[in-house]
């Protein structure tokens, strides 16, 4: 029963809310259980009236059963629905805290996950956590109490033969035993396997173009097989276990039968029975047939299920590194001054990616970061909404450091314009007003007004239904460079004091490159706002106020377009191999 605290104390806390409920489904429970020994009880008399040929007697014990089994009916009827009720009502709380809880983990958490497995978790897992407590409550105790109400009544008709009856008991709960263990491991296996094949199904769906482009269609193809054919191994092996297992004990069942009735006769013969106790008898061990079988499944199931219970609650452990105080304050409005003092920062492989950066901007100023690729661009600009925490050094904002005030309040005056973006479920209107509980049918004119800043305007009104035009998954019916755009629109709606635009690294086409360029150009000039670019076409930040160059995890050159050109050196030499050009 260890494995069993083990795995399942941790639902705990998410059945106290809903224990009286359960408490009325086990008392629902106790009733229809108490029923059952009456059953046997009845068996025996009938037998007897049998035996006299006593009409009247039988057929007063048929309205007498019949009232029996509209008893039993309505509590089992009771006992179903609540407990259902229940076990729906603490998977939904469980779910949403699991959900909550992620919310909470900072990227570096993600970064570490797969998110097909985190979506297998909190649903697939999830939900057979739910058909357990179900099971657990609605069949598990049931037949427990059933065993111990039949098994009292049959050491009161005859103790000799109820321990005759018992002795097998053992021998069979061994072989149980050793059935569940080989079924949790071989499940805990098959669940491992079918996460994987979701992580890679959704990789490859994700991920088709390149695919096609790199004609890797039969690798991934094997690659998929062969996980499959793994998990069908296992699967099979799980079967072929159980197909042994029911056999074996459906053996084990009749021959404690027949020993039961040997010893029956033989306490009969000795006065100690009667026939009619002895029919009473056998009709309480044909009750306990039922449960003893389904207590077996259920065992199975509660230890196969135990894997998606570890994997279930194995996310409550995982923590966020990135963390607000508990002191936290409410940001103010900012002007937009940033500083970065003495920055040092790694991600969790230990790898330095920042070295002692300093770094001043003042309120409106346009800062463009360049540097090769993996310099730390990104890295450096994912410290001011605290998505990750420097290991050493502080980050302010308005002279405060950004660990002193709530992430909401920090993270609303920061509008991030990625460089892929994904759009949600929902229409385009919601895409651009997000976070702000629009209806699917609302379009106020800010929104509008947003998407026209954004250049978008007008390809949102080519689409079927404008604005109210459902996206799809990822928004994959639109092309990166419209996706921008949206992006764009999004953080000219939020109107934010500091500005990150991080330059997609992918090719736009000329056409929707200047469209996007013009919609940045736009939103970088408005009302003096401070903007950090992340760039990649240095084409695109001429007219940024100062450059930064970055080079593995520190600034190495600073200046403007003109200055650094004139200067010759790292920058001059990555825009002139960009423009192919000779230097000035
Ligand atoms: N989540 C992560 N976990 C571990 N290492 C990471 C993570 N993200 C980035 N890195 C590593 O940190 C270094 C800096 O990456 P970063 O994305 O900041 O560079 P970048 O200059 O923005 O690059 P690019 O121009 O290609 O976008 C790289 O070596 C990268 O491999």
């Amino acid at each position: 029963m260890a494995w069993f605290l083990k795995s399942y104390h941790r639902l705990l806390p998410f059945l106290a809310p809903h224990r009286l409920i359960i408490l009325a489904a086990l008392g629902c429970t106790a009733g229809f259980v108490a029923t059952t020994p009456l059953l046997a009880y009845m068996v025996g008399r009938l037998t007897k009236f049998f035996g006299d040929g006593d009409l009247r007697s039988i057929t007063e014990l048929a309205w007498e059963t019949l009232g029996v089994f509209i008893v039993r009916g309505l509590f089992q009827f009771g006992q179903d629905t609540l407990m259902a009720k229940a076990a729906l009502d603490t998977i939904t709380d469980l779910r949403a805290q699991v959900y909550a809880h992620l919310q909470k983990l900072d990227l570096a958490c993600f970064a570490s996950q797969r998110t097909g497995d985190l979506t297998m978790r909190l649903t697939g897992d999830i939900d057979r956590l739910g058909e357990i407590v179900r099971r657990f409550f609605y069949q598990f105790v049931p037949c427990v109490l059933t065993i111990v109400a039949v098994v009292s009544y049959l050491i009161f008709l005859n103790w000799q033969l109820t321990l005759v009856t018992m002795i097998i008991a053992p021998g069979i709960g061994w072989l149980f035993g050793w059935f569940g263990t080989r079924l949790s491991d071989l499940s805990r296996t098959s669940q491992d396997q079918i996460a994987d094949l979701s992580s890679m199904l959704f990789e490859i769906f994700s991920a088709i173009r390149i695919i096609r482009a790199f004609a890797a269609e039969d690798y991934e193809k094997e690659r998929f097989v062969k996980l499959s054919d793994e998990n069908r191994l296992a699967r099979f092996r799980t079967e072929q276990i159980k197909a042994v297992q029911y056999p074996i004990i459906g053996l084990l069942q009749a021959l404690s039968v027949l020993l039961v009735f040997w010893v029956g006769t033989w306490q009969i013969s000795l006065h100690n029975l009667s026939a009619e106790q002895f029919a009473s008898f056998a009709a309480g061990i044909g009750l306990l047939l039922d449960p003893v079988r389904m207590i077996t499944e259920n065992l199975n199931e509660l230890r196969q299920a135990d894997g998606s219970a570890d994997r279930v609650f194995e996310l409550f452990e995982l923590m966020p590194t990135v963390l607000e105080s508990p002191k936290a304050r409410v940001l103010a409005p900012v002007q937009g001054r940033i500083e970065l003092q003495n920055i040092n920062f790694a991600y969790t492989d230990g790898r330095q990616v920042l070295n002692g950066v300093n770094l001043q901007i003042e309120p409106g100023e346009v800062v463009a970061l360049v540097g090769p690729s993996g310099s730390g661009k990104s890295s450096l600009v994912n410290l001011l909404p605290r998505f990750y925490d420097p290991l050493s050094g502080t980050v302010s904002i308005d002279g405060i450091d950004v660990r002193n005030v709530t992430f909401a309040s920090l993270r609303r005056q920061i509008g991030i314009v990625p460089q892929e973006t994904l759009l949600f479920s929902g229409t385009v209107a919601q895409n651009i007003a997000y976070g702000c509980n629009l209806g699917p049918e609302e379009l106020p004119d800010e929104v509008i007004e947003a998407a026209k800043i954004a250049n978008a305007h007008e390809f949102i009104m080519d689409l079927p239904n404008g604005y109210r035009t459902q996206m799809s998954e990822g928004g994959r019916g639109l092309s990166g460079g419209q996706r921008q755009r949206i992006a764009i629109a999004r953080a000219v709606l939020l109107d934010p004091k500091i500005l990150i635009l991080d330059e997609a690294t992918s090719a736009l086409d000329n056409e929707s490159e200047a469209l996007v360029q013009a919609a940045l150009d736009r939103l970088m000039k408005m009302k003096g706002r401070t903007v950090i670019i992340v760039a990649h076409r240095l084409s695109t930040i001429r007219d940024a106020d100062r450059i930064l160059v970055l080079d593995r995890g520190q600034i190495i050159e600073e200046g403007n377009h003109l200055s650094l050109l004139a200067g010759g050196k790292v920058y001059a030499s990555l825009y002139n191999r960009q423009f192919e050009r000779t230097p000035a």
